[in-house]
């Protein structure tokens, strides 16, 4: 009959073994180390070797204490003929055998120390290039991921997976490659141990196994509690970016309350967190420093009671057995404390692992063919679209747009506008339907060969911290100095660099936070004139603009966009008077579509927008708008 084991113990056995289940669960970690195996290896070799020479020096310590306890005794011998009769000197006076043991004594420990040294060095080494891998592995997988994934990500805990819990994990491997390398020197203790007196050996080792798994326990707990930490550094990461990235809006708002009572709350959800773990982890140390002293007194007892009183073992034998054992608690303890300390980035471990999982997150598949450009038309056949496959956002739309042509959107604010171009240059796929180039899905095509033919100026233009001069030729590698100075003028903008302290060479601080909500658009306009797109989309491209600026602007962009395709969405009619095509959007679908005047003769949606901007006196002053206004009511 099978011996049938009490459930508690049984959950407790399993928890054990799951929070030793470390290589299999760390494989998306561990896999890394592929990439460099060599400084790995090296790295355990050295560890190896520390571990050797450690155990040569105790090896000739007992020699040693031999020779000192009993000088009459027969020489101590490895039964290596040259080496005992070389180095050892085994008919040597009993004092010359000291004196070359003390010699290997010493080799033996400054040979370890260089190994230690070196074990040092390349753990270090590995440690670096696992983490500069991960750093990468990480900025492919956000390069790989759909902005639906950043949509439902906050970003704040995405920056705390990549500095802190990198930096956590950082630790954590420290801490494994002190567990591997201690734990080689405890082997070798352990060895010798068994060498000395195996009966003594094999009671010390149950012992500390016991007091090992008692203290799985515990870090199984600890490692439950450090995923806490995980989690609430992530949002207290998150709520900090969001109060630096929007304190002129908490300013204006007068929020700082609450932003006061959410950012200590998220300080103290991490610090709760944070004690949580320091709890468990806190009591692994006392614990096992007590358990560890108490078998080591009964050992002491044990071993001068049954071993040494009745001639089993002799006093050199016994005195190098407890140094062993006096060398190996403290090694123990470390190594408990190092897993204690590793659980407790397990959290962290969990956090990059899932970041780095390819599992339930979107990405756009890449296609085969390269991109050969525009030649007649893109067509939108039947395309459904919802961030949420389940919330349809665009439904049925049925369109072409031409090579060459204008094609202009309207409709009110959240119809759709932007996120119909969103799909061009495959920002995120279609739910149903299909667009195609020239005939071809563009889903076949390699996602960069086809966005490399557009130019996007939208509403919320992104500024990075660099010069004016790289900002515009942001994209454009090799654009010369003239070229940009020459799309500054084009887009209005090179007035307003020339009058900044260093021209094109001001830096532009974050997120462009030294320019207007205009300037921010005409440096937008300028990098997209650079590019010199196929087909270029304006989403609201000349918004922030005052309207001398929007006409001045209107104008390059007008001369820009000949010969090319040109997508645009704007509020106001006047800019898009010379489109080619207007089309009506409404709740995600068509609802208009055809000619600027032909359509304003229907007296339709567009008709509707027109008389809005027209009776409110919006745009009544407008020129452009006064010469369309042909029509009656
Ligand atoms: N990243 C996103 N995730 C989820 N929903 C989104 C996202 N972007 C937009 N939406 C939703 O999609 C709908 C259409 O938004 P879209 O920006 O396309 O409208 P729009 O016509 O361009 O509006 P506007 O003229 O104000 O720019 C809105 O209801 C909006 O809330």
């Amino acid at each position: 009959m099978l011996l049938k084991i009490p459930a508690p113990i049984r959950r407790s056995l399993k928890r054990t073994l799951k929070a030793t289940d470390f290589w299999k669960e760390n494989y998306t970690i561990l896999r890394e180390f592929k990439h460099f195996p060599m400084v790995a290896v090296a790295a355990i070799l050295c560890a190896i070797g520390a571990a050797s020479f450690e155990g040569f020096s105790f090896g000739f310590l007992l020699a040693f204490l031999q020779s000192l306890v009993n000088p009459d005794a027969p020489p101590f011998q490895t039964g290596v003929g040259w080496f005992d009769q070389g180095i050892l000197g085994i008919n040597e006076p009993s004092i010359n055998r000291l004196y070359r043991v003390s010699a290997l004594i010493l080799t033996a420990t400054w040979i370890r120390s260089t190994f230690n040294y070196l074990t040092q060095i390349y753990t270090d080494l590995t440690q670096q290039k696992l983490i500069d891998r991960l750093r990468k592995q990480i900025f492919e997988q956000l390069q790989a991921l759909s902005l639906s994934f950043f949509s439902k990500t906050h970003s704040g805990e995405l920056l705390n997976t990549l500095t802190s819990e990198i930096g956590r994990l950082q630790s954590a491997f420290g801490l494994l490659a002190f567990i591997v390398t201690r734990s080689l020197t405890l082997s070798v203790y352990v060895f010798l141990m068994f060498r000395i007196s195996w009966q003594l050996s094999l009671i010390s080792v149950a012992l500390f196994s016991l007091l090992a798994v008692a203290l799985s326990q515990l870090i199984a707990r600890i490692r439950e509690a450090s995923a806490g930490v995980s989690i609430t550094n992530g949002r207290f990461t998150s709520i900090a970016m969001e109060f630096i990235n929007g304190i002129r809006t908490v300013q204006a708002f007068a929020t700082q309350d609450f932003e006061r009572r959410r950012f200590y709350q998220a300080s103290a959800d991490v610090l709760d967190a944070s004690m949580k773990a320091t709890r468990g982890f806190a009591l692994v140390r006392p614990l096992a420093e007590g358990l560890a002293t108490t078998v080591l007194v009964g050992m002491i007892i044990l071993a001068l009671t049954l071993f040494v009183s009745n001639g089993v073992m002799q006093t050199a034998s016994l005195l190098t057995f407890l140094f062993l054992l006096f060398r190996l608690v403290p090694a123990l303890h470390e190594i408990n404390g190092s897993r204690a300390a590793m659980s407790s980035y397990w959290g962290s471990l969990n956090n990059i692992r899932e970041l780095l999982s390819t599992v339930n997150k979107p990405y756009l598949k890449d296609g085969e063919r390269q991109f050969p450009g525009l030649q007649a038309a893109i067509t939108f056949q039947s395309v459904d679209f919802g961030y949420d496959p389940q919330q349809p956002i665009l439904t049925d739309i049925n369109l072409t747009i031409k090579q060459g042509e204008m094609t202009a959107l309207v409709g009110a604010s959240g119809a759709g506008k932007t996120t119909l171009v969103d799909l061009l240059p495959r920002f995120y796929d279609v739910t149903h339907g299909s667009i195609l180039i020239d005939g071809v899905d563009i889903r076949e095509f390699q996602i960069n060969s086809l966005r490399k033919r557009f130019a996007i100026v939208s509403q919320d233009t992104f500024i990075f911290n660099t010069s004016v001069r790289d900002n515009i030729a942001y994209g454009s590698e090799g654009a010369t100095d003239d070229e940009i100075v020459e799309v500054a003028r084009l887009a209005n903008a090179l007035e307003f660099i020339q009058e900044m302290p260093e021209g094109f060479a001001t830096r532009l601080g974050d997120r462009g936070v030294r320019l207007s909500g205009g300037q921010r658009q005409r440096i937008a306009i300028a990098r997209a004139i650079l590019r010199n797109p196929e087909i270029l989309i304006l989403d609201e491209a000349t918004s922030a603009l005052d309207s001398i600026s929007e006409r001045l602007i209107q104008a390059s962009l007008e001369k820009l966009a000949e010969g090319r395709t040109v997508i645009v969405i704007a509020h106001r009619l006047s800019t898009i008077i010379r489109a080619d095509k207007v089309v009506v959007m409404e709740q995600g679908r068509i609802v208009e579509e055809g000619g600027y005047q032909a359509l304003l003769e229907q007296r339709g949606k567009l008709w509707n927008y027109h008389q809005m901007q027209y009776e409110t006196g919006n745009r009544a002053n407008d020129p452009a708008i006064a010469g369309m206004i042909n029509v009656e009511p």
